[in-house]
């Protein structure tokens, strides 16, 4: 009941509110979801800058966004070349890199994390930048499923930090779920609403839950199929067709899981069950385990339930 109250009132002065305008962004992490998150911002005229440890990952990146946008430009500006070629050259133009996050946020508006998925170390990357991002800079996660209010913690801006969750491939899938904490101020949880709708998505809000609404249903869906296999119930090709064409998903879960990569599927699980030791669901998996520790993270890697190469 009080969520709803607290929903509500979001949703009645959210007209009223200001938003912060977000014309720059630094987006942390290059690798599927920020790169993703990248493109978007973009082509939608942001100026992003996206940072890794890695300067490798970024020139990928770089390279992965300028192949997906030809293809869209392709199709999209198919009477249209030159036109196509102006938005192209636009928004690649908009793309920076670097890998050194405290020194490029100094002009930005809004920092979005999505770097590996383990507490600790999104803390440790917040907290610094905390010290040196300008008062006015919104920081969000990208977290699949840790708490923001956990993260945010690192930092002295808990009015200014709220959960940004897309869904991968980025530029493909419509959603965006905005999280906002307790002390998440409304000025900010408007302004990632606004970002989200600037960005051509719908967004959704929920309490800074464990997994929001969608991994929270999805999580359960996935686990019982990789159980479902262990246990030699089924086939992962036929529990793949199954809902397929049983239930008209896009993919499989074990296509699914390969896709979101295994190794972020296991820093999931590995968090909610530190969180939840007594619950069955979370307990290791031991296929999951050994993919992981053969370095077998799905479709990124080459390889994971299924083969790539
Ligand atoms: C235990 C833990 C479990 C929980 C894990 C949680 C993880 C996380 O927090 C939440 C998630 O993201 S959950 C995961 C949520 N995600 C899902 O559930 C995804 C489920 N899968 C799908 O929706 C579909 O299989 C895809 C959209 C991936 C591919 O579609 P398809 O029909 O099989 O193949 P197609 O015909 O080739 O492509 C169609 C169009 O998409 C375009 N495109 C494709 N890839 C692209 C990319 N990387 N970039 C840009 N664009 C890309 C392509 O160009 C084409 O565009 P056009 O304009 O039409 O020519
Ligand atoms: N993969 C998915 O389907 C999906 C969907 C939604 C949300 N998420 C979340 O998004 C985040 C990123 O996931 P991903 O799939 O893009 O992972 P990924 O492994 O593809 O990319 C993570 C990138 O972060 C970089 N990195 C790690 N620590 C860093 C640091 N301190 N500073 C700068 N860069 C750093 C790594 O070099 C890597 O390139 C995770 O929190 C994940 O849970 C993933």
């Amino acid at each position: 009941m009080a969520f709803f109250t607290h929903h509500i009132c979001r949703g009645l002065s959210s007209s009223a509110v200001r938003h912060v305008v977000i014309k720059n962004v630094t987006i942390i992490g290059g690798g599927q979801m920020g790169a993703g998150i990248a493109q978007v911002a973009a082509s939608t005229g942001h100026a992003v800058t996206l940072v890794d440890t890695n300067e490798d990952i970024l020139k990928k990146a770089v390279k992965g966004i300028e192949g997906n946008l030809k293809r869209v430009v392709k199709k999209k500006f198919a009477d249209k070349p030159e036109a196509g070629e102006e938005f192209l050259q636009k928004a690649m133009q908009n793309v920076s890199i670097s890998t050194d996050a405290g020194s490029v946020v100094q002009g930005t508006d809004l920092v979005v994390e999505a770097i590996v998925e383990n507490l600790k170390v999104k803390q440790d990357l917040f907290g610094g930048l905390d010290k040196v991002a300008p008062a006015h800079t919104i920081f969000a996660s990208n977290t699949s499923s840790l708490s923001i209010t956990d993260i945010a913690s690192s930092t002295n801006r808990l009015d200014r930090f709220g959960g940004l969750h897309f869904f991968n491939p980025v530029p493909v899938m419509r959603l965006v779920e905005v999280i906002a904490t307790s002390s998440t101020s409304q000025e900010t949880f408007d302004s990632l609403l606004n970002f989200s709708k600037m960005l051509g998505k719908t967004s959704v809000s929920c309490k800074d839950t464990p997994g929001f609404i969608v991994n929270r249903l999805l999580l359960p869906y996935i686990l019982d199929a990789v159980r479902m296999y262990e246990r030699g119930d089924g086939s992962k090709e036929d529990i793949d067709i199954a809902m397929k064409l049983g239930c008209g998903y896009p993919m499989g879960p074990f296509e699914l899981s390969d896709y979101v990569g295994l190794d972020t599927m296991k820093f999931i699980m590995d968090g909610w069950s530190a969180a939840n030791p007594d619950n069955p669901m979370f307990a290791q998996s031991e296929v999951l385990n050994k993919l992981v520790a053969e370095g077998k993270f799905g479709k990124k890697t080459g390889e994971g339930f299924y083969k790539y190469k």
